[in-house]
């Protein structure tokens, strides 16, 4: 029956860890006018448009030390990350907060002073974890144990590079993290207004807080990172809470079908759920609640990256670029430093190249940036080793003096020399063995097509190499798709990219280039927010009970007319009723749930055959059990009707 839980049992999650220190409340209004810095001013007469909260770990904040300033550090929007720019697909008027951490070089700046300071000038709310917690969460049980796992790797022994064996301790971190998080929400949240937009895999366990907090929140979660097949989620011993985590959200968003569809396999596995697909929504039916699939994968930012493109300097080392590879066939490569990027396997396969095609030695240059690790330890040391070693040895192997076929660039890199290399670069290669979406080859189409520096008339192509493992593949139907892990068939799909011909390689770039500028980050921020909105459209018509301990907590829906039955609301309709069909499940109803003996008692007969005495009264079990052991079960009563094996068979 449901009953309101405890409001404590959630918090019971954290007890081993040192308690958070207690935010002061951030004396801010619930309902705050922070527009877009990019917005107009709505006209006063129009009421404003919902507040959009968007949660992230990170704040999209820059911070630079920077004494002579108030708090020591210039603060500044980091226009980079998807979580401000997708802004851009909001509607303009509404106003926007975001919540997340500081930067990493901040953190020690936590006051509420700054946070006062951060949300009057950013639209940036902090969350302020103690340093030893947020260490814990993001290098212990995010990088190390999550995020490898959705990207396929099981910490098969406790000394598995990259991925750490399950622990509860950092489990619990992770959920003091997101319980902190929770709670900077509850300070502002005008619950029945605000739409809540969660961001990728570290705030899994959100919904789970918040709806505990707030049943009717309008909540969206969009996961960033790959759902893994239901076979590799399943290892995760608190699987069901995630899950369930996810299933507090009134939408669930990925970039892929595939992963959508591990999601529903993992609902079905380990929950029994069942989803419907209707009207072209995906909707899983979650306790009276309606959970919508979303799939639309991420875009970029095309305003951004044009004036990048067109910028007088990025032009410059365009020409620099080209002039340096001369005569050369140059690829470019992007990658974070992170197990799963494949540089290495990416560096084999241009040793393959060489080997097997020696009229490309002397000519083929791949120029691979290495964008700054962002997370810590000995896996990423391994990576950068790795690519170091093997770049190393294929440039001794068939470099010459003015040429080097791998050219490693790991130093800080410009978003212009980036958009440069992209531009003067005839392939990109991204062999990634897993990714989440990986929008390099969506920037890489742009850079093509928008930069003009090597003259307006040069007619517009490109080639892809990529992997079949990422999840921009699929959208990218021009590319040649590449198996990763097999080094030859990476190294005969760059061959064969670089003989296409022009004509063809103009063809597939012309189709790239349609979808990624009409795809754009501000096209699937706003398809998420009308779907958002309609997937809270029924909130306020429904009534929410909260049930479940901990992080198995979930809230039941009902509709408007649903009423809890009660012994003074039966009986007076009970004996008003002429004609009465009283339906009974067995276990659990009839039965109680627990018993060992499944046997009806001679009381549950001697009540049965009371109430198929009366000629008004129709009687029926329903069960799923077999109808034998129904029928010898209820042999006393003659009159009880018997629904079998889920209706299969009646009596
Ligand atoms: O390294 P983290 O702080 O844990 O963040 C994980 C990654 O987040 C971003 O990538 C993810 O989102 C991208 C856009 O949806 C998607 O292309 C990518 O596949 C996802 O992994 C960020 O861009 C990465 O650098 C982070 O590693």
């Amino acid at each position: 029956m449901p009953s309101l839980s405890c409001h404590n049992l959630l918090d019971l999650v954290a007890a081993d860890e040192a308690p958070l220190p207690s935010p002061t409340p951030l004396r801010l209004p619930r309902v705050m006018s922070v527009a877009s810095p990019a917005s107009p001013t709505s006209p006063s007469t129009q009421p404003a448009p919902p507040r959009r909260v968007i949660v992230s770990h990170r704040l999209p904040l820059r911070a630079a030390p920077d004494p002579a300033v108030p708090f020591g550090f210039a603060f500044s929007i980091d226009a980079g990350t998807v979580a401000y720019q997708l802004r851009s697909g909001l509607p303009a008027n509404a106003p926007v907060l975001h919540i997340g951490t500081l930067p990493a070089a901040a953190a020690e700046a936590a006051s509420d002073e700054l946070s006062n300071y951060l949300v009057a000038n950013f639209s940036c709310l902090p969350v302020y974890l103690p340093t030893d917690l947020h260490h814990r969460f993001y290098h212990g049980f995010c990088k190390h144990y999550l995020w490898p796992l959705l990207h396929y790797l099981l910490p098969l022994t406790p000394s598995s590079l990259g991925g750490l064996p399950f622990q509860r301790t950092l489990y619990h971190s992770f959920l003091s993290a997101n319980r902190a998080f929770a709670d900077r929400l509850t300070e502002v949240l005008t619950p029945d207004e605000d739409l809540v937009w969660i961001h990728d895999y570290h705030l899994l366990a959100l919904p789970t807080f918040l709806r505990k907090r707030f049943p009717r929140a309008k909540v969206g979660f969009f996961l960033h990172s790959p759902f893994p097949s239901s076979e590799i989620f399943r290892t995760i011993p608190v699987r069901d809470d995630l899950v369930r985590a996810l299933l507090n959200a009134d939408l669930v968003g990925f970039h892929t079908f595939d992963y959508a569809r591990h999601f529903l396999s993992a609902c079905s596995r380990l929950l029994g759920l069942d989803y419907q697909s209707k009207r072209g929504y995906i909707g899983i039916e979650y306790y009276g609640r309606t959970v919508t699939v979303k799939i639309l994968p991420v875009g970029i930012d095309m305003g951004q990256l044009r004036s990048v493109v067109s910028a007088p300097e990025t032009g410059d080392v365009v020409r620099q670029v080209a002039e340096t590879y001369k005569g050369r066939r140059l690829m470019i490569g992007v990658d974070d430093v992170d197990l799963f990027k494949g540089i290495g396997l990416k560096f084999l396969a241009m040793e393959q190249l060489l080997v097997d095609h020696p009229e490309l030695r002397g000519r083929a240059v791949l120029v691979q940036i290495a964008n700054p690790a962002r997370s810590e330890g000995r896996d990423v040391q391994g990576v950068q080793d790795e690519a170091k070693a093997i770049s190393a040895r294929v440039n001794a192997r068939f470099g010459t003096p003015g040429y080097t076929p791998i050219v490693l660039i790991d130093g800080p890199v410009t978003p212009q020399e980036k958009a440069a290399y992209y531009a003067a670069a005839e392939c990109c290669v991204v062999s990634a063995v897993r990714d989440g979406l990986n929008r390099i080859p969506y920037i890489y189409t742009v850079c093509r097509q928008e930069s003009n520096a090597l003259g307006e008339d040069s007619p517009k192509r490109s080639v892809i190499v990529l992997s079949e493992f990422v999840g921009c593949s699929p959208s990218l139907s021009g590319a040649i798709r590449v198996n990763p892990w097999s080094v030859e068939s990476v190294a005969e799909a760059i061959n064969a990219a670089l003989r296409m011909p022009e004509a063809e390689q103009r063809l597939r770039h012309e189709k790239h280039y349609k979808y990624v500028s009409t795809h754009d980050v501000a096209y699937w921020a706003k398809s998420f927010d009308q779907d958002l909105q309609r997937a809270c459209k029924d909130h306020f018509s429904r009534r929410h009970w909260g049930i479940g301990f901990g992080m198995s907590f979930k809230v039941v829906a009902l509709g408007p007319n649903f009423r809890r039955l009660s012994v003074e609301h039966i009986v007076p309709s009970y004996r008003r009723t002429e004609n009465r069909l009283i339906l009974l499940d067995y276990d659990g109803t009839v039965m109680p749930e627990n018993s060992i003996d499944k046997t009806p008692s001679s009381e549950v007969i001697s009540v049965l055959n009371r109430l198929c005495e009366d000629p008004k009264n129709r009687v029926f079990i329903v069960s799923g059990r077999g109808k034998d052991e129904l029928s010898k079960w209820f042999a006393p009563c003659e009159k009880l009707g018997i629904a079998a094996e889920h209706g299969y068979f009646t009596r």
